[in-house]
């Protein structure tokens, strides 16, 4: 399951903003400021389809913020994307999930006051709108609504979920939690994951678990881009990382690449990381997303 066992980025350099063999999504440019701050500035960046991409950076690094760009669920100030060659600008977060890049959230979205199931149905491709003309075509909507409930149980087949569709979501564990969203994202059958702290708040006994999601997804051909703090879990399941500090891409590499990496330990892992393996000393509180 290590990214590390098969090299695929052979032949790629480990020099920020690289050219890659087989881009799905290609950054050119993208800029965001609050104020006077400048949250996000990526020359350019492109993510290898099919393997498992991890951005890290210190906290505020802008990282939450690209995600958020790039999934329409925040407006750039300039710069351009393409994910498949398709150019996403301007696109909402609903449209681009439809383009098949789908996204989770560091404080996970599951409505809590609604069952499991249901947060899945609600995932569905056509939810919003097609409820109207459903009324007019109710057979077809039946039928769509039939194979949605299908693939939504066995996606909880899948991740272990199956025997709580009909529990409140707001009763799962944070994990359990975690793994429905992913489950969420699958509705729409997605060719890229985008996945924000996929670790965050789960007990260390669904660790295990939800990476051998992440790598059997890369596995089955699926594109995955997760940040994360945990250096464990990055530097094993990753088969390329990019590092984010205010804003920029300051390195992207293997993991082997990053660990050696003197600007990377400069601003993010800190003197002492590669000796010691240990996590970096950075506040993981979730402040916002
Ligand atoms: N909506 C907003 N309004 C104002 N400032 C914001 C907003 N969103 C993010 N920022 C600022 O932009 C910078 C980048 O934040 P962002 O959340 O993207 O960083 P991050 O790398 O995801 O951090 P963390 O690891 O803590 O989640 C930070 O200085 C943050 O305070």
């Amino acid at each position: 399951m290590n990214g590390a066992t098969v090299d695929r980025m052979a032949g790629v350099d480990p020099v920020p903003g690289v050219a890659k063999p087989d881009p799905i999504l290609v950054v050119d440019g993208v800029r965001r400021s609050f104020g006077g701050l400048t949250a996000v500035d990526v020359e350019h960046l492109e993510v290898q389809r099919g393997t498992i991409t991890a951005l890290i950076g210190p906290n505020g690094a802008g990282k939450s913020t690209l995600f958020n760009l790039l999934t329409g669920f925040d407006r750039v100030d300039s710069g351009t994307w393409t994910f498949q060659g398709k150019q996403l600008n301007g696109l909402g977060g609903h449209r681009i999930a439809r383009e098949g890049m789908v996204r989770t959230f560091q404080l996970t979205k599951a409505l809590t006051r609604l069952t499991v199931m249901e947060n899945m149905l609600l995932a569905a491709p056509g939810q919003t709108g097609e409820r109207i003309l459903g009324s007019f075509l109710r057979p077809q909507w039946r039928k769509q609504e039939e194979a949605n409930r299908a693939r939504a149980e066995q996606l909880l087949e899948r991740f272990k979920l199956l025997a709580k569709k009909d529990e409140m979501a707001g009763s799962l564990s944070g994990g359990q939690r975690k793994l429905l969203e992913m489950a969420r994202a699958l509705m729409v059958n997605p060719t890229m994951i985008m996945l924000d702290e996929p670790m965050a708040g789960v007990n260390p006994a669904l660790v295990q678990s939800l990476l051998e999601h992440i790598t059997a997804l890369r596995d089955e051909g699926m594109t995955v881009l997760f940040v994360e703090h945990d250096m464990d879990v990055i530097m094993g399941i990753s088969d390329w990382i990019v590092v984010l500090s205010e804003g920029k891409v300051i390195a992207e590499g293997r993991p082997s690449d990053i660990r050696a990496d003197q600007r990377v330990i400069d601003a993010y892992l800190g003197s002492g990381y590669e000796e010691s393996g240990r996590e970096p000393q950075t506040d993981t509180g979730e402040s916002h997303e």
